[in-house]
């Protein structure tokens, strides 16, 4: 069975912005599937569409079987949801705001004491237990929102964004507990503006634009899309003619048979699989034409890059920006949906 099901999903806030513009998506169940997109794409509209705290504005969608508008109680009680916002209360320790969270979610009390130490054990916040969660880390925090989600065995949990504004480090032991839930069986389904969380992490994902679906594959797939590697070369004197007289070098040299050579805003950037090994080759043939070049860089690429392939536009060339407005209604969203 799929664990999600959506068909023509659309969701229009009632200022007329439609976040989220007939999306399409199945998830199998167990699968660790991501919503890979920028700030503003529609990533978290499009994660309370799902999990019922947004009536979608046409379309249909199932989720664990139930309908989100005809069940969303049932849909509720079969999906855990960690929120961009923290659901921690500070002034309670780890082990009290997940028994809180068993009773919200009407764990029996007779096995809500051996739930929590398993995971409280899970996301290896045994040892502060007891501690207030005042003053926790950024990553420990989430580490508990994550406890808080689980409580109640759900056979599926949406993380909205969960490691942005952590350290690389918080980042990556979080990955490791959300690689073990699934593991352990939980479907997953994670937002993310990290390509490279995405690439970690998940079976399969969608890159979600401007509320649309613009690809879904595995990261491995994806990232072919764009070709190879990314490689950046800054050059002296970065006037527009000299910048198109590198392109032009770079183009003709012979050295990049397929892939994508454009002029950056200090120089010159190549897309292709023969970036790393032609490289310096190019570096000397930019030095015969008398060019200096103060930068070098090859990179795997990133989530720009495979935005650039898929659609052929940076990632946020409208300049929108929905953080603001995506994060300042929730709790009356909230309400509304209750
Ligand atoms: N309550 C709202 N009312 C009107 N427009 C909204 C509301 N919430 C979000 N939007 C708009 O909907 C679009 C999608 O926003 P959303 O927050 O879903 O994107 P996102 O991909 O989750 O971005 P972020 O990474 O910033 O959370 C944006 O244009 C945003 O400005």
């Amino acid at each position: 069975m799929n664990a999600i099901a959506a068909a023509g999903v659309e969701l229009t806030y009632s200022d007329g912005t439609r976040a989220v513009r007939g999306v399409d998506l199945e998830v199998p169940e167990g699968e660790f599937f991501g919503f890979l997109g920028p700030n503003g794409a529609g990533k978290t509209t499009a994660i309370k569409t799902l999990t019922t705290l947004l009536h979608p504005t046409a379309g249909s969608v199932t989720v664990n079987g139930f309908d989100v508008v005809e069940e969303p109680r049932s849909v509720r009680a079969s999906i855990g949801y960690m929120a961009q916002e923290t659901s921690i209360d500070e002034e309670l320790t780890a082990r009290e705001n997940v028994r809180f969270a068993c009773e919200a979610y009407g764990v029996p009390r007779s096995e809500r004491a051996d739930r929590i130490d398993e995971l409280l054990d899970l996301v290896d916040l045994a040892d502060v237990a007891d501690k207030r969660s005042e003053g926790f880390s950024g990553g420990m925090q989430k580490r508990l929102d994550v406890a808080m989600a689980l409580v109640h065995r759900p056979p599926l949990v949406f993380l909205d964004e969960p490691t942005t504004g952590l350290d690389p480090k918080a980042r990556i032991d979080l990955w490791e507990y959300f690689r073990e839930i699934n593991r352990q069986g939980t479907t997953v389904f994670l937002t993310t503006q990290y390509l490279e969380e995405a690439d970690q992490l998940c079976d399969r994902l969608s890159v979600i634009q401007d509320g649309e679906i613009v690809a879904t594959d595995s990261p491995e797939t994806l990232k072919s899309r764009v070709g190879g590697d990314v490689l950046e070369i800054t050059i002296e004197d970065a006037s527009d003619e000299e910048r198109e007289r590198a392109r032009r070098i770079a183009a003709e040299s012979g050295l990049f048979e397929e892939g994508a050579i454009e002029t950056t805003e200090d120089g010159i950037s190549v897309t292709s699989k023969a970036a790393r090994r032609s490289g310096t080759d190019l570096l000397v043939a930019l030095r015969d034409a008398g060019f200096t070049v103060v930068g070098f860089d090859v990179r795997s690429p990133t989530l720009d890059d495979v935005f650039l392939a898929i659609t052929g536009e940076p990632a946020d060339d409208d300049g929108e920006d929905g953080e603001a407005a995506g994060t300042g209604d929730d709790a009356a969203e909230l309400e509304a949906s209750r």
